[in-house]
């Protein structure tokens, strides 16, 4: 059985070298669907439940969301992006250090593996716009081979 949750953050970013646009400082409305997969609850105040949605809203929320909603998340590996983290972080504005360059796809492959420590997360979704995402699945949970 598997249950999804959607959650949204608003953040501002920017990929350094990038060869287009979106080498400019801008921002997300990023939009998050985690899916969790498991059997049902048997008994007790959560059976018939995979996992109380309740209870993933607060591990998404505390673990994921309160970091980046509203933060300028930058590659620590970019010296421009490390520039600007720092300004901000002068006038104590809300930044997010990031081993890694800032796209959809490594921020699912991130927020995934951050939420796999605490959930049994099947599949996340992170929309960077409405008509772009990037997914990231367990192993496990693959309905169909590598292709
Ligand atoms: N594979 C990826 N390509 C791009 C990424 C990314 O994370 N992975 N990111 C960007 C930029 O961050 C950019 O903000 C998004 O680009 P784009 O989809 O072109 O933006 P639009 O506002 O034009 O989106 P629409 O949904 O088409 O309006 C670039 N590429
Ligand atoms: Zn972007």
């Amino acid at each position: 059985m598997k249950i999804v949750k959607h959650f949204s953050f608003d953040s501002a970013h920017l990929l350094d070298c990038h060869d287009g646009k979106c080498q400019n400082l801008h921002g997300h409305t990023y939009q998050l669907e985690v899916e969790v997969q498991g059997p049902l609850i048997k008994s007790g105040p959560k059976a018939g439940m995979v996992l109380d949605f309740a209870d993933l809203k607060q591990a998404v929320k505390q673990q994921i969301v309160d970091h980046l909603d509203h933060a300028f998340i930058y590659d620590v590996h970019s010296e421009k992006e490390s520039t600007i983290a720092q300004l901000l972080q002068s006038w104590q504005m809300k930044t997010f250090a990031f081993k890694g360059r800032t796209t959809a796809e490594m921020l699912s492959q991130f927020i995934f593996d951050q939420l796999s420590t605490k959930l049994p997360i099947s599949r996340i979704r992170l929309y960077e716009t409405p008509s772009s995402y990037a997914e990231c699945n367990s192993p496990s949970s693959k309905e169909t081979s590598d292709d």
